[in-house]
């Protein structure tokens, strides 16, 4: 396979775009096509003019306004209707009108599927696909056949399935795309038909493959192994129920594994940042655990991972995090070893090679505070403030005297459960501050009493907004006397930064002030912000 050049033809914008939940207006196709042209694909799908309406407005838009660098431009759509003439077929005349260079039609290549879902002859859908085929070639397109449920038709009536290939390829199609619809099959078989097929057609083969059965990048990898050249599928993996083959992971497994050429431009080595400008239009949050691009792809949590990464980081990852812009994250955790510290010291800007007591240190802090209950891979912030304490580099912002929180039950009231917390501590010098503050519940009053008290010295934490906070009963069997956790999201609302921090405690509000301490001392740190304890 290497040096074979695969055409990578992505239909997020339309398959994609038939995942339950994902409504893409045209605003948002118009974004994604621009970033897919910038990953490098060979071919946009757009949609399916002339049937869904924000699709053929999205055309005509892209035929005025979008010049793509590296992809071409196609339109989907079906075969004439049984009985009509493929020129006058109102859907045909859409796919003319969105003035895509190529035209991709969906035919039915599945014998059962003609008889009880077209409810036509097996020669009536032939003359179907070749008389739409022939009509759009004439009409200077490049035809790509869409052949719906062909495995399963393959497996059901060969011959078929075959006739159904090849009276696109004779009407001039340019390339026949084997479609696992149903998304069941499995590798070895995919292997087995598309090399038979490749026996009957001197055509260009292509694949596109559903993930139902979880094997829709095994089985475009198995397609290309057996002859295929064009591959389709959607960025993240998007599309009807369980999804299309992920795109960056073919694109990635065929450049890396096999030393083909897939993206146009060095897309790979972009495809991370890609991945997830595209979840963001599409308001679908990425998937950590993605293949390549996921943000756990290459972070390492195991303690003899990390001191084999040490010595290379080659030896537990199957390829570079770079040739596809991740990168490689250490884990702190319960499984820590000295490595994992040391190397995610290093991360954090630390030095710490040769600094045995002290990871030794670090190392055990970590797995004792996890035994009780805290989680550091989930709050790398926190981590890094209780390495600053071991190094003597802690910054301390103010000293708390104490605090308490009262809250006031009035059944019935809409504002129940308001609260009211008193702050007593020391910043800015000498001085002692005391402050109320109000809020709806124990831990919002706590959090307004607190950047009360310290928001005069440090005016900077108005711009730490908290923007997620997650409490967890840690042993439940202990009923109320449980140990709780809370994990806190903070953002810096002028840098964009976003940290977490973890405070554990017998109740949700000392573990609630734990947290929040460490989000505001962390904030401050980080925006070099000098402490006057
Ligand atoms: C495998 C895939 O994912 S292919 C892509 C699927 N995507 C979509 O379906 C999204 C867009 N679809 C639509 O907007 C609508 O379904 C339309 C406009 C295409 C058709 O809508 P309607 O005219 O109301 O028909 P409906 O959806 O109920 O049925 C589809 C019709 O197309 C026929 N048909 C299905 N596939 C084909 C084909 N390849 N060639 C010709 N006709 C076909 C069906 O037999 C049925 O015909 P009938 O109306 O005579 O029963
Ligand atoms: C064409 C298509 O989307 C399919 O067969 O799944």
């Amino acid at each position: 396979m290497a040096g074979l050049t695969v055409e990578i033809y992505d239909t997020t914008l339309r398959d994609g775009a038939q995942q339950e939940g994902m409504n893409l207006s045209v605003a948002d196709k118009m974004a994604i096509a621009a970033l897919l042209d910038e990953l490098g694909v060979g071919v946009i799908e757009g949609g399916w003019p002339g049937a869904v309406p924000k699709d053929t407005d999205f055309f005509s838009l892209v035929a005025k306004e979008l010049t793509f660098k590296n992809a071409q431009f196609a339109a989907f759509g079906m075969t004439r209707r049984a009985g009509t003439s493929a020129g006058s077929d109102p859907q045909v005349r859409a796919l003319l009108d969105s003035e895509a260079p190529i035209i991709t039609l969906v035919a039915k290549s599945d014998v059962r599927h003609v008889e009880r879902a077209l409810r036509v002859s097996g020669d009536e859908n032939l003359a179907m696909i070749s008389e739409t085929v022939a009509f759009l070639v004439g009409e200077g397109h490049r035809v790509l056949l869409d052949a719906e449920h062909f495995f399963d038709g393959y497996r059901y009536d060969c011959e078929y399935a075959v006739r159904a290939l090849l009276a696109g390829a004779e009407a001039g199609a340019s390339t026949l795309v084997l479609c696992d619809t149903n998304g069941g099959m499995l590798p070895d078989e995919v292997d087995r038909i598309v090399t038979e097929v490749a026996a009957r057609t001197t055509t260009t083969l292509g694949i596109h493959a559903h993930n139902d059965s979880g094997c829709a990048v095994a089985n475009s990898m198995a397609a290309v192994a057996a002859g295929a050249l064009h591959v389709q599928g959607c960025v993240n993996g998007y599309g009807e129920r369980t999804g299309n083959a992920d795109l960056i992971a073919v694109a990635a497994n065929l450049e890396l594994k096999r030393g083909a050429i897939a993206l146009k431009s060095g897309g790979l080595r972009e495809s991370t940042r890609l991945s997830h400008a595209i979840s963001e239009i599409t308001n679908i949050a990425p998937f950590p655990r993605q293949p390549y691009v996921g943000a756990s792809a290459f972070a390492h949590k195991a303690g003899l991972h990390a001191s084999a990464i040490k010595v290379d980081p080659d030896l537990y990852q199957h390829t570079d995090p770079a040739g596809v812009g991740n990168d490689m994250r250490m884990l702190v955790s319960e499984m820590a070893g000295r490595a994992s510290i040391e190397l995610k010291g290093k991360e954090l800007g630390f030095d710490l090679a040769g600094q045995g007591e002290l990871l030794t240190r670090v190392t055990e802090r970590v797995k004792n505070a996890e035994a009780q209950g805290y989680t550091f891979d989930a709050a790398d912030a926190s981590f890094e403030l209780l390495l600053r304490s071991e190094l003597g580099e802690a910054p301390r912002y103010w000293t708390v005297e104490n605090w308490a929180v009262n809250v006031a039950s009035t059944p019935g009231d809409p504002k129940n459960a308001n609260a009211e917390a008193v702050v007593k501590l020391r910043a800015g010098g000498e001085q002692r501050i005391l402050t109320v503050g109000e809020g709806n519940g124990p831990v919002n009053a706590l959090d307004h009493a607190l950047r009360q008290a310290v928001s005069t010295v440090y005016p900077e934490i108005g711009r730490f907004d908290l923007v997620d906070f997650k409490v967890r009963i840690m042993d439940a069997s202990h009923g109320t006397d449980a140990v709780t956790r809370v994990l806190i999201t903070t953002v810096d609302t002028e840098t964009g930064r976003s940290w977490r921090t973890v405070g554990v405690g017998p109740n949700v509000i000392e573990a609630s002030w734990e947290a929040l301490t460490d989000a505001l001392f962390y904030g401050l740190l980080k925006a070099d912000v000098v402490p006057i304890p």
